[in-house]
């Protein structure tokens, strides 16, 4: 049937891209969709309507209209679709990623001051001695002789970033890197690691998934984490006064009133609007609120920064010259002790570029999604979105325009020199998203990866190995970009 037919929008089938049965079988995903959209729709084509099983979808192309759903009509666009929907477990409707209208925004507001970089700062001693050890457990593993190490790049970057969580969340030293089986490290993957075909599967059946009351996530490691923050918190509350440095330790801030954003330049307007409107509305942050807020670490940024850091350094092997580059960059702040300082490392301009450049062509979240709230009439392109639609703007397919980027299929960081990028339209780089509903945890997850790009590039020298394919294909899951499970590159001791 032709659903956007009685709203004069051209309804657009992406069944040839993807098959409702190709879906289900997990062989491919919406997103397919997206990019078949996103060819289908001629150069003055602003949007289109799809239909996605139960969900009314419309599909943006133009940049103006995504920042009007982004920013400036965000009201009618405030909500995301809730992926734990299906879940009976109420906590997991309290991840930041899944709450809606008001309380989403109260509970946004009281816990963006944990994410400025005033705070993020706060961690940067971890992040670095975390690399430090990380660094020296890959030397172990090097030949005497040749100096060079095969590493399976996922499973090492995650011991990085499972420390990284343990300490900055729950001021705890899991010690993955040392012990790769730690109990910790083997729960974070449980959690962080879904069964992409089931989560795709209750994205088209919500209703059955719920009427059966099938989890989409392992509860007995949702349930270890949360025994973990639940203690840590009692703890933090009750006698333990040694001041800690943690994410929990922010939140009991937040919750006695005492944490404030320390530069108030770091909040968006959004952010500090909602930081006063909070105040009038005595929002109680609850320990249910701020056990899921610890808990959605794992789901929003664990394997995000993991992969992330799987393709940065699969670049870096594949274009030697831009890791000669870049290390030479990283060598002028590298400090005696081998460790680097938080302003230096921020301030590296090529760091950036090349970090940038790796969310471009690799971003791991393949899509911005937004559910209208409120009817919607945007009168110059005579686009309506009834209440109750899924917006849809794709990243990756944004991301590969030739309108926006020169060069969409190489790697080539000079897409983000400061001369290029303050040519183009900022909307053409969503990898965290935009707007009052952007990534939280951007800052975060930057000032770790470049960490940890740093602690590797003062080191090593990276290669492709035997097994490494280039190019590189990432695999599509359940709206999600992935590295290849398998991906293995050599580390050489410099
Ligand atoms: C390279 C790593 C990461 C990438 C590429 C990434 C990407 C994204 C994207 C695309 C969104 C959707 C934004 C939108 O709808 O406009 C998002 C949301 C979110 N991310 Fe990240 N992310 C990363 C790391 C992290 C980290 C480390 C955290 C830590 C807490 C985090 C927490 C969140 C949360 C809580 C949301 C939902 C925000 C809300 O609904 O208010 N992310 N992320």
């Amino acid at each position: 049937s032709n659903y956007w037919a009685q709203y004069g929008i051209r309804q657009l089938d992406g069944s040839p891209a993807a098959s409702q049965k190709e879906i289900l079988t997990g062989v491919k995903d919406v997103t397919h969709r997206d990019t078949y959209a996103y060819q289908q729709l001629g150069e003055n084509e602003q949007f289109c309507g799809m239909i996605e099983s139960h969900l009314k979808v419309i599909f943006i192309k133009d940049l103006e209209l995504a920042k009007k759903i982004l920013i400036k009509d965000f009201d009618h666009f405030v909500d995301r679709r809730n992926f734990f929907v299906v879940s009976k477990n109420s906590v997991l409707n309290k991840l930041l990623s899944s709450l809606t209208g008001q309380e989403w925004k109260n509970t946004r507001a009281a816990v963006s001051p944990a994410f400025t970089t005033g705070k993020i700062r706060r961690y940067m001693e971890s992040f670095n001695s975390i690399g430090k050890d990380w660094v020296n457990m890959i030397k172990e593993k090097a030949d005497n002789d040749s100096k060079t190490a095969k590493v399976n790049v996922l499973p090492t970057v995650s011991q990085f970033t499972t420390d990284v969580i343990a300490q900055g969340v729950f001021g705890f030293d899991a010690g993955t890197v040392r012990n790769p089986n730690s109990s910790f490290a083997r729960m974070a993957n449980r959690l962080g690691n879904m069964n992409q075909w089931k989560v795709s599967l209750s994205l088209h059946f919500p209703k059955f998934f719920q009427f059966f009351g099938i989890d989409i996530i392992d509860m007995e490691a949702f349930r270890f984490f949360q025994t973990i923050v639940s203690q840590g918190l009692q703890a933090r509350l009750g006698g333990d006064t040694e001041k800690r440095n943690d994410f929990l330790q922010m939140m009991v801030e937040v919750k006695k009133g005492e944490l404030k954003a320390d530069g108030n330049d770091e909040l968006s307007s959004f952010e500090k609007d909602a930081e006063i409107k909070n105040e009038n509305k005595q929002f109680v942050l609850t320990d249910d609120i701020i056990n899921a807020q610890s808990v959605t670490f794992f789901f929003a940024g664990f394997s995000t920064t993991g992969n992330f850091l799987a393709f940065a350094l699969y670049s870096l092997a594949a274009y030697p010259d831009i890791q000669e580059k870049l290390r030479e960059e990283v060598r002028k702040i590298v400090k005696k002790d081998g460790t680097f300082n938080y302003d230096d490392v921020s301030q590296l301009v090529y760091l950036d570029m090349v970090c940038c450049e790796v969310l471009r062509k690799f971003p791991a979240g393949l899509r911005v999604e937004r559910m209208c709230t409120k009817d919607y009439k945007e009168p110059e392109s005579g686009m309506f979105v009834p209440k109750g639609s899924l917006v849809v703007i794709p990243i990756k397919s944004i991301h590969n325009d030739k309108r926006y980027y020169e060069k969409p299929d190489e790697f080539y960081p000079e897409h983000f020199s400061p001369e290029n990028k303050a040519k183009r339209n900022p909307y053409a780089y969503l990898a965290f998203g935009q707007g009052p509903r952007n990534c939280i945890g951007m800052r975060l997850a930057l000032v770790q990866s470049k960490a940890a790009i740093a602690h590797v590039l003062h080191n090593f020298r990276i290669e492709p190995s035997e097994t490494t394919k280039i190019p590189m294909e990432g695999k599509i899951g359940s709206l999600q970009y992935l590295p290849p499970d398998d991906l293995e590159l050599k580390f050489t001791v410099l």
